[in-house]
């Protein structure tokens, strides 16, 4: 589906370096790393929104420069960190998910299913007329992963998509999510939410330290080691389920 190689990107000091992988079609990526360890910025170059300042992306084995930007957003969408600051109402985010796929003014039926559907897989029917601005940030997030689910992109890139959800949206829509068929590809800072994932993409320094599959057991110890942390302490303070 993508194939990086070699990808490097800096601002005023490098941020990733020689970043090679493949991502497989139809499977659930997590990407994992400290603060400042590049997974925005990843997410950024295969949305297309940062260019590497060397090395290649390939979608479906053509440089992503080749897609127009129309062609481009009915195969990839991102949820990003966004706070949406215009006077919009949630009905009218959510449609904008369909606009690749607008032909001249007006939406298909298929268009407006499609809203629907996403309205109601992120729990929004009784707040479709409300005003973002007025929203929770909860809800907010909730708005953005509806406009993502509109667009029904084959790819979804996911920044802290979940960050501000309580439980119930979480589960049902990482599980709406994952019933879908697309390959997803999502930035975590909750472990166990990066666990539920085919594979784990570490990034640390620069660099992939280690992609690890679901069926991988990963101890404690590994954690220690990537996130410098001292994982003894964690259990003084209750904290070692976190780990698990
Ligand atoms: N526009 C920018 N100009 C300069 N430096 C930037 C810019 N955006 C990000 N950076 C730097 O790039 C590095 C990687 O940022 P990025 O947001 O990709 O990290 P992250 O892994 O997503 O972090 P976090 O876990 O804190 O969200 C950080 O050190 C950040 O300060």
């Amino acid at each position: 589906m993508y194939q990086l190689d070699n990808v490097c990107f800096s601002y005023k000091r490098p941020i990733l370096e020689n970043i090679s992988l493949a991502i497989q079609k139809n499977k659930f990526y997590s990407i994992i790393g400290p603060n400042g360890a590049g997974k925005t910025t990843l997410l950024r170059l295969l949305a297309g929104l940062l260019k590497p300042k060397s090395g290649n992306i390939f979608l479906e084995k053509k440089p992503i420069s080749f897609y127009s930007k129309k062609q481009f957003a009915t195969k990839v969408s991102l949820v990003s960190k966004e706070y949406i600051h215009f006077d919009y109402t949630v009905y009218e985010i959510v449609s904008m998910g369909r606009y690749p796929y607008k032909k001249r003014f007006n939406f298909s039926n298929q268009d407006y299913i499609k809203i629907e559907q996403a309205i109601k897989i992120c729990g929004l029917g009784h707040l479709k007329n409300e005003n973002i601005l007025s929203l929770s940030s909860g809800e907010h997030q909730r708005v953005l992963i509806a406009r993502c689910l509109a667009q029904d992109t084959p790819i979804l890139l996911l920044d802290e998509a979940f960050s501000n959800l309580d439980l119930k949206y979480i589960l049902s829509i990482i599980d709406a999510l994952m019933s879908l068929n697309k390959t997803i590809i999502s930035a975590f800072h909750d472990i166990k939410l990066a666990r539920l994932a085919d594979y784990t993409i570490f990034l640390k320094n620069t660099q992939i330290f280690k992609i690890i599959d679901k069926q991988e057991i990963l101890s404690s110890r590994f954690f220690e080691q990537f996130y410098d942390i001292d994982a003894s302490n964690l259990s003084n303070i209750g904290l070692n389920s976190i780990l698990i």
